[in-house]
């Protein structure tokens, strides 16, 4: 901070209504603002703030600080950041999670399972947001249920490329924003792009859903608790399709649509009656975001999966989101290594053995000599140890980041999480990339 700007920064105290809420963005670098309840009840995103207790925003934070009865809030920070809304949709969410809280009641009484909801809509309509707020409301009425995330391009459970599924047991961090994430349900897709391969974009998704609905049935809590399904913003096209496969695979029981009627009005038209499909006001506060800005959040997502993002000691303990997590290096000779990567590249049908279709191709598994072509690439660790097992099908362990490739001595340097030694299964080459420069 240079002396400039630390005269800019000043203590200011905000008085907020029943029903409003202080928004306030972070976009310097190296800034930092410090947020803290002097009186009354607020949250962020459905987490309730401590009274008293200070926490930190810092770069790239987009915050809402939202009161349902009035309260006083200090902000530490530059001037000019933040302003005050009356206009918020909160209601219309609360009213959501009032509504699934009678169907998990029902659920409960009956011992059976309680609503999956999705929430679809466009790039940057708060689709993420909404998803954490009826979570934590959820979670803050001492359910426990299930939060899946098919946004490929965020990788919010894991790193992006993937989709999983996480049992949600407390509310998410008001700091790190995420929830916590012990055993975490991870399947790879290996890229940040749909369009890539929808064929396997379809079968992650139902297969995901099937060993989530699997994992359900031996957990009454959470099966009464439903599940919560947030998607990405590509809503269109083969976009569409992927969404309606989804809430198929799935079995949704609720559909909430942010912000579009066209969309509203098509998944009106091609869902089954039985499913609820609701439009919601998006509000005014979620910020868009730019392409820059996302790969930054994308950089962000795989560092933190390396090397947690500095949550102290307690959180290390737990191995939960915002802890400082040191991973490990170390070197592996080639020929100890299996690597291959999903998806032969495209032929035309005309061009394939008889009886098999493009289609098939894209989920083959293909053989990848180690050498350069694997440096700063991810890959992921399979449950699967040989390319007989059905590799598509199965969750992953984890990742580790090729940081270097010795072309003489034929070894790579791998970032892992784990001390070595890898595992011994195959490991799955993705297009996700990251510079290592801790
Ligand atoms: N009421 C609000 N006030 C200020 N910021 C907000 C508010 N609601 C959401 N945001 C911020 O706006 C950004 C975009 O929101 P969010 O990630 O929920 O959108 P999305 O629809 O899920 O986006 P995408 O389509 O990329 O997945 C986030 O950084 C979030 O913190």
């Amino acid at each position: 901070m240079t002396m400039g700007e630390e005269k800019e920064s000043e203590i200011q105290e905000f008085k907020l209504e029943k029903d409003s809420e202080l928004r306030f963005e972070i976009e310097n670098n190296n800034e930092t603002v410090v947020l803290e309840v002097k009186a009354g009840m607020a949250e962020i995103f459905g987490t309730e703030l401590v009274k008293g207790k200070p926490y930190s925003f810092t770069t790239g934070a987009k915050v809402a600080v939202f009161t349902y009865h009035g309260c006083t809030i200090e902000l530490k920070g530059r001037k000019n950041i933040s302003y005050i809304s009356k206009e918020t949709p909160m209601m219309s969410y609360l009213n959501c999670h009032a509504c699934l809280e009678k169907l998990r009641q029902k659920a409960e009484q009956e011992g059976g399972r309680g609503p999956v909801t999705m929430i679809v809509g466009p790039a940057d309509v708060g689709k993420s947001t909404v998803s954490r707020i009826l979570l934590n409301y959820a979670v803050r009425m001492r359910r426990r249920p299930v939060y899946v995330d098919l946004d490929i391009g965020q990788g919010a459970i894991s790193v992006p490329g993937t989709m999983g599924a996480i049992l949600v047991e407390r509310p998410a961090s008001i700091e790190e924003g995420g929830f916590s994430q012990q055993a975490p349900l991870v399947f790879n897709f290996g890229s940040v792009k749909y369009q890539s391969n929808l064929t396997l974009c379809n079968i992650i998704t139902s297969r995901l859903a099937e060993v989530v609905q699997e994992r359900l049935q031996s957990n009454k809590k959470a099966n009464a608790s439903g599940i919560i399904v947030n998607t990405a913003g590509w809503i269109k096209g083969d976009g569409y399709k992927l969404l309606t496969h989804a809430a198929q695979a799935f079995e949704v029981d609720v559909v909430l649509v942010l912000d579009q009627e066209r969309l509203y009005n098509e998944l009106v038209r091609d869902m089954p009656n039985f499913v609820r499909i609701v439009l919601l006001p998006k509000s005014g506060g979620v910020v868009e975001r730019s392409v820059s800005y996302r790969q930054e959040m994308r950089d962000k997502r795989v560092r933190e999966y390396f090397y947690g993002s500095g949550g102290g000691a307690a959180a290390a303990a737990q191995g939960v989101r915002g802890a400082s997590l040191h991973p490990h290096s170390f070197d592996v000779k080639w020929s100890d290594l299996k690597i291959y990567k999903i998806g032969a590249p495209a032929l035309p049908d005309s061009c394939m053995p008889l009886g098999m279709k493009a289609e098939d191709n894209m989920t083959k598994l293909v053989a990848v000599q180690p050498g350069l072509n694997l440096l700063h690439h991810l890959l992921a660790v399979s449950f699967a140890s040989s390319a007989e097992e059905d590799v598509i099908n199965s969750n992953v362990a984890g990742f580790v980041c090729v940081t270097a490739v010795d072309t003489d001595r034929q070894t790579l340097t791998i970032l892992s999480p784990q001390p070595r030694p890898l595992p011994d299964t195959l490991l799955i080459m993705c297009d996700i990339q990251f510079m290592d420069n801790h």
